[in-house]
């Protein structure tokens, strides 16, 4: 099984489908497009859905576009501090792109 963690503070855009991507880092991008993830929160470990992998797509930080951004359900400025902050060493990244299995 599958696994995966998100901070619940986006716990309610995954489940309401406005947030169809997570931008993460090689060590957290293990997954193939087919994939059924079994999703938590990081904070407490709570479940919560199951996602389907569509895809998974290299992306430079630099290469983020509104499109990302508007999949995350927020600015592309705020998007690139978001990653930033979560990973401030690294430029290099995947898109994983997900559908809420109901
Ligand atoms: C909990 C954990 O282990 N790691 C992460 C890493 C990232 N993210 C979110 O993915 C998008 C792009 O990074 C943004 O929406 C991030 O906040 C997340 O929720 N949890």
């Amino acid at each position: 099984m599958q696994k995966i963690t998100f901070f619940k503070r986006f716990v309610d855009d995954i489940l309401a489908e406005r947030k169809t991507i997570t931008i993460r880092d090689a060590s957290e991008a293990n997954v193939s497009a087919g994939d059924i993830l079994e999703v938590s929160t990081l904070e407490e470990g709570r479940w919560f859905c199951r996602l389907q992998v569509l895809s998974l797509t290299p992306v430079n930080l630099e290469d983020l576009t509104p499109l990302h951004a508007a999949q995350e359900n927020m600015g592309l400025p705020e998007l690139k501090q978001l990653i930033r902050e979560i990973y401030p060493q690294q430029d290099y990244f995947y898109v994983i792109h997900f559908v809420l299995v109901k």
